[in-house]
């Protein structure tokens, strides 16, 4: 489905001489678009959505994780400009869903990619004639380690992020935001999604199932009363769709952050369990006082820190975990409501059920 200008029979004048110039390069569609980070989790499932709706997909990442009819793979860092150009030839709307995992821990590597990386996206985009951008943010911007009930996005972002992920979440949001530019003709609005599960997920599920079966998932950290957002993959890539399709220059989410979240806040230890039941193991009973686990959280991490030249050790209760699973945290979705008339299409139980039966090989005993 690319668009481009159909090419003259003659070139009689000068201006059918341009056209003829112009019909050699690819012309921006609306259809086209890229998803950079198309590869993952988020973004696989983005890219089998913009199929099923007729765009025409390109994916930028640093690998190539699946093949999809359909869909052209362009392999390669988005820290390198020139090879972003080539994957953004003809592309009119781009979806930036790539980072590296909050589990690496890598202060590095998060700056070298979600904020310089981030630079040079806008950069080829603008270079690229781009005139749409989608920016995957994470409404764990605003959270420093305290209770989040119903929280806005007017909320300050976190003076002390709880992590580098989180830190350069911050500075990657402010850059896409700022760059919206109407008269540039560059439009750019970010998606705050919190606690993205569903089928594939890398992430929950296999950590989770992986704690349970070393025998150390036996503990609810603190009262268990805390409620927080779990969002199911599909609504956060209903979000997606909704903003890229609502992002024009008279529209109110121009330059704006949102939240996407299931609306259906639920306790932190209630989700857990629901889904360790599901796959077959015990849910987690005994308590532990958060304070105390907080602390031995934050201690590990300092030794894993200061071991690091001699051992690599990965602690599985790291505080930023430590911190989601006893706090507060759910978000309001009200401006996405009213701004682009978002409303979940997946909800929390059906989320949960789909996503414990596409784990068959992590059932207990499998
Ligand atoms: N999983 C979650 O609960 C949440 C995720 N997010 C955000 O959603 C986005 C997608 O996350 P997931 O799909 O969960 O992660 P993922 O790890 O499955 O996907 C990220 C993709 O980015 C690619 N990537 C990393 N570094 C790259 C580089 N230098 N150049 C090109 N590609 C690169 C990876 O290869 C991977 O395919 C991320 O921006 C993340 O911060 C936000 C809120 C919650
Ligand atoms: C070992 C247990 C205490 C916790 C096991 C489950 C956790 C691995 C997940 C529970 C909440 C998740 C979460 C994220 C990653 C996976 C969890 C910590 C994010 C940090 C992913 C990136 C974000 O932007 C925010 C997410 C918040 C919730």
């Amino acid at each position: 489905m690319f668009s481009v200008f159909s090419l003259p029979v003659c070139l009689p004048t000068p201006t059918s001489h341009l056209q003829f110039i112009m019909a050699t390069r690819i012309r921006p569609s609306s259809k086209r678009c890229a998803v950079i980070g198309g590869s993952g989790f988020l973004g696989r499932h983005l890219v089998e959505k913009l199929l099923g709706k007729g765009y025409t997909v390109s994916v930028f990442d640093i690998r190539q994780s699946y093949e999809l009819p359909g869909v052209t793979f362009h392999q390669g860092d988005l820290c390198d400009k020139q090879a972003l150009l080539t994957a953004l030839q003809g592309v009119s709307l781009v979806f930036h869903c790539a980072s590296p995992a909050p589990a690496s821990d890598d202060k590095a590597l998060f700056q070298r990619v979600n904020i310089q990386g981030t630079q040079t996206v806008l950069q080829a985009c603008t270079e690229a004639g781009v005139q749409k951008v989608v920016l995957t943010s994470s409404a764990s911007v605003v959270f420093e380690g305290t209770d989040i009930k119903d929280g806005r996005e007017d909320l300050p972002y976190a003076k002390k992020p709880i992590d580098y992920y989180t830190e350069t979440k911050i500075e990657q949001e402010k850059l896409v935001l700022k760059a919206c530019d109407k008269e540039k003709g560059l439009l750019t609005v970010a998606i705050r999604p919190h606690g993205i599960f569903g089928p594939r997920d890398p992430q929950l599920v296999p950590i989770l199932v992986d704690t349970a079966r070393r025998g150390k998932m036996k503990f609810i950290i603190g009262d268990g009363s805390n409620l927080v957002d779990f969002t199911f993959v599909d609504n956060v890539v209903h979000g997606h769709i909704l903003a890229a399709e609502s992002l024009r220059p008279e529209s109110p989410i121009c330059g704006k952050a949102y939240h996407i979240t299931n609306d259906e806040p639920v306790r932190f230890w209630d989700f857990m369990s629901d889904i360790l039941v599901g796959l077959g193991y015990a849910a987690p009973r005994y308590h532990l006082p958060y304070t105390l686990v907080y602390g031995l959280a934050l201690l590990l991490w300092l030794l894993s820190l200061l071991l690091r030249p001699l051992v690599s050790f990965k602690p599985t209760f790291t505080p930023m975990r430590v911190a989601l699973a006893g706090t507060h945290h759910f978000y309001s979705c009200s401006r996405a409501k009213q701004d682009m008339g978002y409303k979940p299409v997946v909800g929390l139980k059906d989320g949960i059920r789909r996503t414990v039966e596409s784990y068959p090989h992590l059932r207990h005993g499998a």
